[in-house]
Formats: structure tokens, sequence, C-alpha cells
């Protein structure tokens, strides 16, 4: 046995580790209607227990079956009800990128990221003061993580325009009250446009979307995709609604 022979097969473990699959960007990108980023998640702080009927592979092919160009894997326990052991599970067979949605606020947890086999992970801006937003952003895209950079205010968009995301989330859901507006999207689309024009970062529109109208109302803010979680966890067949989501914005 030579060392090369040991470094080869390492080699081909840690390829083994995640299947073969495009990026969030490149998957958002070419969606033929809105894009959809489908979540996992088994419960929520705003309303409790939410996941009835299916466990996580089941409803992750539900996912992938309607359309989702890609799927967001919530890994926080104590609130969401998440396990990494469930991301880690996906990322060795899903076709789609996988988002790892936790609350990330230290370096370490990007290297975990990694180890789980995620393809991108969610920062959230105002978690990350001053020149740790940056910091932060640049030391996930050196490790090869996708940045999807979440936003709820004109000042976090502007930080987030800032750094070099290729991904920004319009969250609509306020996290201090768990509120939701989705004319926070329309607002922040509106200023976005003007902070860089013409807009080169993908830009995503998060929760509380809860029907196909609201799909359509973002659609025409000019989003290029929808992070949906509660609307189609709450659904046994998941894959109807997000199938009519993509067809009714071709
Ligand atoms: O279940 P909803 O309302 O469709 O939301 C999904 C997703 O946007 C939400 O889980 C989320 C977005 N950003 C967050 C930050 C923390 C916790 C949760 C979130």
């Amino acid at each position: 046995m030579t060392l090369s022979r040991i470094v080869e097969a390492k080699k081909a473990e840690i390829k083994r580790m995640k299947a073969p699959r495009r990026s969030l960007k490149e998957a958002i990108s070419s969606a033929r209607g809105l894009a959809v980023i489908a979540e996992i998640k088994k419960a929520s702080p705003s309303r409790g227990v939410i996941e009835r009927t299916l466990t996580p592979e089941a409803r992750f092919q539900k996912y992938v079956e309607g359309g989702a160009v890609a799927v967001s894997v919530v890994t926080e326990g104590n609130f969401f009800g998440g396990s990494n052991e469930t991301l880690r599970q996906l990322s060795a067979i899903s076709p789609v990128p996988l988002l790892r949605k936790d609350f990330i606020i230290d370096p370490l947890q990007l290297y975990e990221s990694l180890f789980l086999g995620a393809d991108a992970v969610l920062l959230i801006a105002s978690l990350l003061e001053g020149k740790k937003l940056s910091m932060m952003v640049e030391k996930a895209l050196e490790l090869g993580l996708e940045v999807l950079l979440e936003v709820h205010t004109p000042d976090e968009l502007k930080r987030a325009m800032d750094t070099p995301a290729r991904i920004i989330g319009i969250n609509n859901r306020n996290l201090k009250d768990f509120s939701i507006d989705l004319r926070v999207t329309q607002r922040m689309m509106d200023l976005a446009r003007k902070l860089e024009n013409p807009l080169k970062r993908k830009m995503v529109s998060e929760s509380g979307i809860s029907s196909l109208e609201d799909a359509l109302f973002l659609a025409s803010c000019g989003v290029d995709a929808l992070l949906v979680g509660t609307y189609l966890v709450e659904a046994q067949d998941p894959q109807d609604r997000i199938r009519e989501i993509v067809e009714r914005t071709r």
C-alpha cells in the first residue's frame, strides 16, 4: 500500500459525500418559471410543530418531483426541530443544491456546513454586525460555499450590497415580532435596483408565502426566486403547490 493510493481513496471518499449537482446560483438562473427553493423544517417558533405527515426524505423527494430548484434544510434543533444528520443524508443523494438554514454566527459553523455537505449557507445580516458580515461572507465563499445573504431593512440591504454575496434574500418576516409583510419585498426590490443597476445578484423573497396569489405578487416585484417553507410543509402533496407556482410564473 503506497501513500498515494491512500490519498486517492481519501479523495474518492470525500467526493462521494456529495452527489454531483450544480450551484444554487446556476439553479436559480436556469429555472423555467420563478425558481422555488423549498424548505424542510419540522417546526417554527411562530407556528409550533408543522410537519405532521412525512419523513424528511419523503418530503425531499416530493419537492424535487414538483420542480424545486433547490432545497433549504433547517438544521437548528431547539426551535425548528431540525438536525445536521438530515442534511448529511440528503446531501449524499440530492440532485439539487442544498441550502443549510441555521443561525450562523461563527466561522466554525461554516466549516461544519461544508462537512455536512451543504452547497450554500444562509447568513442573516442582522446577526452579523459591522465588519463581521463581510468577513463571514468572504470566509464562506473562500471555502467554496455559496451564500444566501438575508436582509429585512434598507440599511441591511445596503450593507449586503457591499459584500461579495451573489444571492440576496429579502425576508418578509420581521424576526423581532414574527410579523409578515410581503410589501417588504416590493420596497426592497425598488431600493436594490437603485443601489445596483443593472442588478447583478439573484434576488430571493423569503417567508410568509402562503398562496399562489402571494407567489404571483412577488413575481411581479421582479424577484428571481421564492423560499417557501410552511405553505409546503403543511401540504401532504407539496409537489402540486410547487408545480402550480412554476407553471403560473413561466
Ligand atoms: O415558513 P415560511 O414562512 O415559508 O418561511 C421560510 C423561511 O423563509 C424561514 O424559515 C426563514 C427565513 N429566514 C429565517 C431566519 C431564521 C429562521 C427562519 C427563517
